[in-house]
This record gives C-alpha cells, structure tokens and sequence, in this order.
C-alpha cells in the first residue's frame, strides 16, 4: 500500500461522496453522509467505529448487495453505481470475495470443509483434477489442511472462519471483504483469522477490506479507518521504525480525514479539551492550520 497521500488512481476500492439514504415508514435515516474511502490494490484496511455508524452500509454497497443514494463506488474496476444485473453478478462471483460473521452463512452445513471450497472453485468449470488441487492450496494456505473432510460443525469457530476465507478465495478475487469475521470468536481464534487474512493478503496480493469491532486487529493491520456518523473521520497508520536504542518498534499516527471540499471531523477528545462548538476561529499559518473556540471571551489555546 502506497502513501495516503499519494493513493493509487486505480485503488482496489474508490469510493466518493457516499450517501445512503434508508425510508422506513417515513422516516429517513442516513446511513452514509457523504464518504470517501480510497484502498490502494493490495492494501489491507479495517474499518472501525460505534455501532449505527454506517460499517455495515458501506460492506453492503462494496459487496454489490445495496446501491448509494448518491455518490460513486468503484470496486475492482466495477463502477457499482451504474453496472447493470449481470455485471453485478459477475462482480459478485468473480472480482470480491465474502466472509460474515455468521459462519452458518458462509459455510453449507452439509458439505465438507473441501467441498465447500469446491463449489466456489468449479463455478469456472475447472476440471476436477485441476479443482481439487486449488481446493488443497487454499485449505493449506489458511492452514485448515487438515479439516479438508470435516462438516463445518466438526470444526472449531476459528477453523470454520478460515475455511470461509478459502471459500471467499476459491475464485482469486481481487478484494476480500470481511464483516465482524471474529465477532463470534475468542481472543487466540481472532488472531488466528485475522493473521490469516493478512497471510492470503501476502500471498495473493488480495486487496482486504475488514470491518470489525475487534481492538487487537490494530496488531494485524496497518491502516485502520474510523468512520463516524456516515463518514471517515480519521485513520491510524502504522509503520515499522527503529527506536532510539536501536530496538525495533511501531510507530501508529493519527490523521484526521480531508474529503474533497475541505471537510474535516476533529476527534471528540480534542472538541471535549477546549469546548469547541457551535463555531470556531481559523487561522492559516505557514505549515498548519490553528483552530480556536469561537467565543471570544475564552482563551485563544492554539489546536494544531
Ligand atoms: N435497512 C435499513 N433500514 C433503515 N435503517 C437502516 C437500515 N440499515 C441500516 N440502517 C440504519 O443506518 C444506520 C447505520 O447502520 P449500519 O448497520 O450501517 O451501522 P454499523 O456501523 O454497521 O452498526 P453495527 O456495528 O451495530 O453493526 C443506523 O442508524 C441503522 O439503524
């Protein structure tokens, strides 16, 4: 994955402006405010925030199951916007794959661990013999091997989670979408399946979107992005670096997000620390931009 500054025009996910709108008898609910979210091929990103906060909308939308209101969504190439009923279905089958957090509704109880797979893998009419070794390289990729002739309730909640993984691979997408995949998870499975999702990651150049509620995915990934009330609201990067000692460590940095018509969201903490509300001064200076409570009886405390 490249610098966020510099995304990759032809990102795995390109999406713009989103907006969904939901009626329910009247009522309006909008789900998705106007956000933006770029994933350069062969990144992985997890997308956090509070619950209603529109993660699930947006899976939906990328997952080619619900169409925006407004705005523009390119995934894998697909303008899912305007695509029509059978390029939608080609998306589905071919450029991404899914993995829920229901493991019922990734795996068919009745069929085996290897059939499961299979069943993804033959829709290209692969022959059987060509069928049954990508079927193997994806089990032993997700290091479920072993598990091959298991149904799924003979299996444990992480190994089904793994095995769904080799599903959601079985027709070398090229972005996989995972919602809550470790919800339904203790803590050692989560790390298993969130390892092996950066693993298929390494090794296939799949693009990994992860949408999740788990804190220790921030071990697993490098880019997280907060979404806050229909928008992306800041990202935490992560990188490798050598400490003042010469000990190897991660450094993570918080960036609010800018969308294109200078729209930011400030952390809650920083609006909380100096009662910003209602309204605020700006002020540009050479390399940052100040930002000042708007009541002008109050303390002018710089916010960089
Ligand atoms: N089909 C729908 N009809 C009406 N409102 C909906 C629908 N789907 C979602 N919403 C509303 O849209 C908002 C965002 O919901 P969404 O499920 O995307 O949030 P979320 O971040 O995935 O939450 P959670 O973490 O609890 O799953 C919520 O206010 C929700 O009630």
């Amino acid at each position: 994955m490249s610098d966020v500054n510099q995304p990759d025009p032809d990102g795995a996910i390109v999406c713009s402006d989103l907006v969904r709108v939901f009626s329910t008898r009247g009522i309006e609910v909008q789900a998705l405010q106007g956000l933006s979210l770029h994933v350069d091929s062969g990144g992985v990103v997890a997308v956090v925030g509070a619950s209603g906060s529109g993660k699930s909308t947006l899976l939906g939308i990328l997952s080619g199951l619900d169409v925006p209101t407004a705005g523009s969504a390119v995934v894998a190439g697909h303008d899912l916007v305007t695509m029509g009923r059978r390029e939608r279905v080609e998306f589905r089958r071919h450029s991404v794959g899914f993995v829920w957090q229901q493991t019922a509704r990734n795996l068919l109880p009745y069929l085996t661990a290897a059939e499961n797979v299979a069943l993804i893998a033959g829709v290209g009419r692969r022959a059987g013999r060509r069928r049954r070794v990508v079927v193997d390289e994806l089990l032993a990729l997700l290091d479920v091997g072993d598990c091959r002739d298991r149904r799924p309730r003979e299996l444990s909640g992480g190994q089904q989670q793994r095995v769904a993984i080799a599903v959601a691979m079985a027709n070398a997408p090229r972005v996989l979408l995972a919602d809550e995949p470790t919800g339904e998870l203790d803590e050692a499975a989560s790390a298993e399946v969130l390892a092996a999702m950066n693993h298929v990651n390494r090794e296939r150049g799949t693009t990994v979107l992860v949408v999740t509620h788990d804190a220790t995915v921030t071990d697993h990934v490098s880019r997280t992005v907060q979404i806050r009330d229909g928008r992306t609201s800041t990202e935490v990067l992560r990188r490798a670096a050598v400490d003042e000692h010469g000990a190897d460590t991660v450094v993570a940095e918080e960036y609010a997000v800018l969308d294109r018509v200078g729209r930011l969201q400030l952390p809650d903490e920083f609006t909380r620390a100096l009662e910003l509300r209602d309204r605020v001064r700006l002020a540009l200076e050479s390399d940052h931009v100040g930002v000042w409570p708007g009541d002008d009886d109050r303390d002018t405390t710089e916010a960089r």
